[in-house]
């Protein structure tokens, strides 16, 4: 069973298309990240999957059931975290937990779930108007843990937190899906989901533009080899043999001294003909490094936006 199918979905509001033939499988057991730049489709997308909204067109199935006929059923299995929820500060934790055992007919204990989320039962009794961001959050996905779900849906999870708050939060998608949580998070951020989602979709104008692992991504724009070489020195005939090489796109001195030299090439050909390019010309090759195509040229590459 497929966690999430979304099929030729097309969702208009009046004269905007915000989805358009939309098709999208998450399996069961995996972290699925859904990127895509603002107002590209994540959040009617999620919409839809808890029947806020209906299609215009298409079929929407969570956790192999319908998504018009069986919200009920699909919400008691499904724990929600939305974007931009705030926690209200006249309440202790250990009250927002306690409403959200009751309205989901849970029988989970308060300490148990602050206990996975890293918060002590002493903090859960302060009131939240008093938690740092970071402690909200915690809050917030706590609440979304209640009646053990067996999917997580996460609207934009690290909005507000600092790098320390943003790893931890990590750290919690990743130790819930190791319990066999389905995790589908949508982000603008780059970062979450190159460091915990198992794959991605981009989503560009209410359509798909790709679907893949972290590395499949970065494999399919990455043709290019970015080398850093470090030599002894560097001479400009050096430099033009290099340049010379088939599948040589770029060769540039970054760096240059009495101690040494730094040059970056970029090939689509062979690696070691660069380094033994250096050596004919008499250069001594020291060290040199491969970059990786960063996520960042992927989202750019496939939403035009630059992140
Ligand atoms: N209720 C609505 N009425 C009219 N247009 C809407 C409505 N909801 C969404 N849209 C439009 O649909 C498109 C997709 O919006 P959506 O909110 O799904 O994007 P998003 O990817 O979640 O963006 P963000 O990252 O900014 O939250 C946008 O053009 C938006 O203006």
């Amino acid at each position: 069973m497929n966690a999430i199918e979304v099929t030729n979905v097309t969702k208009r509001f009046g004269d905007v298309t915000a989805l358009n033939d939309l098709s999208l499988t998450v399996e069961d057991g995996e972290i699925f990240g859904f990127l895509g730049p603002n107002g590209a489709g994540k959040s009617t997308t999620i919409n839809l999957l808890l029947d806020f909204i209906r299609p215009t067109d298409g079929t929407v199935s969570v956790l192999g059931m319908d998504a018009q006929e069986d919200s009920k059923a699909i919400r008691q299995r499904l724990g929600v975290l939305p974007e931009g929820f705030t926690t209200y500060d006249r309440l202790t934790g250990r009250q927002h937990l306690e409403f959200a055992i009751e309205s989901k007919d849970a029988t989970e204990e308060p300490d148990m779930l602050f206990e996975r989320v890293g918060l002590s039962p002493e903090e859960g009794d302060r009131k939240a108007g008093g938690y740092s961001k970071g402690m909200s959050q915690r809050l917030l996905f706590a609440m979304a843990l209640v009646g053990d779900p067996d999917m997580l849906i996460l609207d934009e999870p690290s909005t507000g937190l600092d790098p320390n708050g943003a790893r931890e939060m990590r750290q919690l998608i990743r130790e819930e899906n190791d319990r066999g949580t389905t995790i589908f998070f949508s982000s603008h951020i780059l970062e979450q989901v190159e460091a915990v989602c198992d794959r991605v979709g981009i989503i560009r104008n209410g359509e798909m533009v790709a679907v893949d692992s972290v590395e499949g991504l970065r494999d399919s724009v990455s043709t290019a080899s970015q080398l850093r070489i470090e030599t002894d020195r560097i001479t400009e005939p050096a430099l033009e043999a290099v340049r010379a090489l088939e599948g040589v796109e770029r060769a540039e001195v970054l760096e240059s001294g009495s101690d040494g030299a730094v040059v970056a090439v970029e090939t689509t050909g062979s690696k070691t003909a660069v380094l033994g390019a250096l050596e004919d010309a008499g250069i001594v090759v020291e060290d040199f490094s491969t970059a990786e195509a960063s996520l960042e040229d992927v989202f750019q590459r496939y939403t035009g936006v630059t992140a």
